[in-house]
């Protein structure tokens, strides 16, 4: 194997070809994308996954507590701001909780994390587990799962009022704010990643490191279609 570094462009081309893993492919994601899942298992996803977006700022949290570079923190702190909010601005917390209504959980149902079965918090918490121990560039390439995000909310936005006319599509709100969002996070967080890992060896380290999230993403989804057969 040649142990020459890629070149920056190469490097990035790896890094997103491992996007052929990346849960858009999970088969329960497939069958909600093809309008086949009914209301139970529609509200076991956004319960369970709910998890997974109030984890979200506590390890944004932990890349910031790990990073001693000013320029860098006042970049990522915005992405905590995105979640929890600010000032009128609700966040993204705020609108998966108006998702859940839409598809008839209740406020209370999602926030005591009830539904949110053992394989999921275990998946969530190694993720933020893994923000608080690793150096925070490893943890900044963790999150370029985000690469891939975009489409797999286009894909929601595009077939769930089709598929699932029975929920509200002013619930789709999460979906639509995070395109533009997952973009400016992805800008980032390749520029961290393709500056900082630039050994071969170093490089191979970032394909693990994106393939350890993208199998949090996966386990996440294997543990739900578990639960909602
Ligand atoms: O709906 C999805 O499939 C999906 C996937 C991901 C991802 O790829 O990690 C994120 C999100 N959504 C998302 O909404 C989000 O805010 C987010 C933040 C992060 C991260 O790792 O920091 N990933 C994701």
């Amino acid at each position: 194997m040649s142990t020459e570094a890629w070149s920056r462009d190469e490097f990035e081309a790896q890094l997103r070809a491992r996007g052929a893993g990346y849960h858009i492919h999970h088969p329960f994601n497939v069958n909600m994308n093809e309008g086949l899942l009914g209301p139970d298992q529609i509200r076991g996803w956004v319960a369970n996954r709910f998890y997974y977006q109030v984890n979200i700022p506590q390890k944004d949290g932990a890349i910031i507590a790990n990073c001693p570079d000013r320029a860098t923190r006042r970049r990522w702190v915005r992405r905590i701001l995105d979640h929890d909010g600010w000032g009128d601005n609700e966040g993204g917390i705020e609108a998966w909780v108006r998702l859940g209504e839409a598809v008839g959980l209740t406020r209370e149902a999602l926030w005591s994390q009830r539904h949110v079965v053992p394989g999921v918090r275990f998946a969530v918490d190694a993720y933020v587990n893994f923000a608080r121990q690793a150096p925070w560039q490893e943890a900044v390439c963790s999150s370029l799962t985000e690469m891939f995000a975009p489409k797999i909310h286009k894909d929601r936005l595009a077939n769930w009022p089709t598929h699932y006319a029975w929920i509200d599509p002013d619930g789709l709100q999460y979906f639509r704010s995070r395109i533009s969002l997952a973009e400016r996070d992805v800008e980032h967080g390749l520029e961290v990643t393709l500056g900082h890992f630039t050994t071969r060896a170093q490089q191979e380290r970032a394909l693990e490191i994106l393939q350890f999230k993208l199998d949090i993403l996966w386990a996440m989804l294997d543990a739900i279609e578990k639960a909602y057969p």
